[in-house]
């Protein structure tokens, strides 16, 4: 507990100074005003983010957390519950959409057992277990309020022992089957929005187990009545362990200063939370694309982002933060190299300054 009520306590807004002084450069770049769109957003951002006008992102981890979801017993999810642990091996060894992205973008990867309902026997896999997986959220709470406080301090821990390690940027990435049913649950409570916009058929569902998949999300709010403005009492009522800890991971960022990608659906979940519980954390956050579930522009709408990319991807795993992860680099590529109307003048003849 002292952990969580340090960090929130400590978070600071961005440097708004910082990002006024980008914006000035941004505006005298050779281009026309606005020309480079998101880019622009992108850098100017990452200047309130770090206090510094020019930036470069030398270190990328996206830390994937894992956990098993009680729910699945309600026949909530086309996947069998063994697959969490199957998958959550496969990310140690580049057998995963996220892995090969991250491959391929110089980018590591942080395996979490957060809560995967199997002995995880991996030393490539950090042993943050708060339990054998959550309880059946139409039957109980999905966990207790001390174990979603403990789940979201261990990715507290994550984020500040990665930033010891020099990392300057992290993406959110889970690992759970039936962990789309939580985070519309999550979307439902906290919006009030019905579970009939939040909730999508995840990684496949029949027309019939859809309809059962709402039922479900309607059943366990009417239940339990989370408190929508407590995000700890929506986690631990309707919520997963693995939303927990990237909800950590979007506080420990926010602490430490550095910028946070979100992913998809449950990426999102974890980030609303963290969200309400601190409004600056938002300050430090990234969007990477939008989730074709449905839920998701619920989500970018309740958290205040907007989605950098829509590639129609419902795989999960933190996929979608190696891609942001190279516009963002993009944009600050642009930030630092390109001339501004003086410089371009400067250094040829027939440079005509569009602003006069
Ligand atoms: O992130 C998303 O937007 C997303 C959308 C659909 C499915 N998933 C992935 O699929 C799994 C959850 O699907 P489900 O149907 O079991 O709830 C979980 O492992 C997620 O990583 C993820
Ligand atoms: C193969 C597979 C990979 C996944 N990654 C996230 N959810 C998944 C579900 C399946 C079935």
């Amino acid at each position: 507990m002292e952990l969580f009520k340090k960090t929130l306590n400590i978070i600071e807004p961005g440097d708004y100074e910082a990002k006024k002084a980008a914006m000035q450069r941004i505006d005298n770049l050779a281009k026309p005003i606005g020309s480079l769109g998101t880019l622009e957003d992108i850098a100017a951002k990452m200047a309130a983010i770090t206090g510094k006008i020019y930036n470069k992102i030398n270190k990328r981890n996206i830390i994937v957390m894992c956990a098993d979801n009680g729910v699945v017993e309600e026949g909530v999810s086309a996947c069998p519950k063994e697959l969490t642990a199957i998958l959550t091996q496969n990310l140690t060894k580049n057998f995963t959409g996220v892995t090969v992205l991250s491959e391929f973008t110089g980018t590591d990867i942080t395996v979490v057992d957060i809560g995967v309902d199997a002995v995880i026997n991996n030393p490539l896999v950090i042993n943050k277990k708060i339990a054998m997986g959550t309880k059946n959220m139409v039957k109980e709470p999905a966990m207790s309020y001390k174990e979603a406080i403990s789940a979201i301090e261990a990715g507290i821990e994550i984020v500040d022992d990665l930033c010891k390690k020099g990392y300057d940027i992290f993406g959110t990435g889970e690992m759970g089957i039936g962990n789309t049913t939580t985070s519309a649950a999550v979307l439902s409570a906290i919006s009030g929005l019905s579970p009939d916009l939040t909730v999508g058929k995840g990684a496949g569902l029949t027309e019939e187990q859809y309809e059962n998949k709402k039922r479900v999300v309607k059943r366990a709010i009417e239940l339990h009545a989370p408190d929508s403005k407590d995000p700890i009492d929506v986690i631990s009522k309707v919520g997963g362990f693995d939303i927990a800890g990237m909800c950590g991971c979007f506080l420990g960022a926010a602490k430490n200063k550095r910028p946070i990608v979100i992913d998809g659906l449950i990426s999102s979940a974890a980030a609303l939370c963290a969200v309400r519980l601190n409004e600056h954390v938002r300050d430090y956050i990234f969007p990477s694309h939008l989730s074709e579930e449905p839920g998701a522009v619920y989500m970018m709408k309740e958290i205040g982002v907007e989605p950098i990319l829509n590639l129609h991807m419902r795989l999960g795993e933190g996929s979608g933060c190696p891609l942001a992860f190279q516009i963002i680099d993009s944009a600050l590529y642009a930030m630092n190299k390109m001339p501004t109307f003086e410089e371009a003048s400067i250094n040829s003849d027939g440079f005509i300054d569009i602003r006069e």
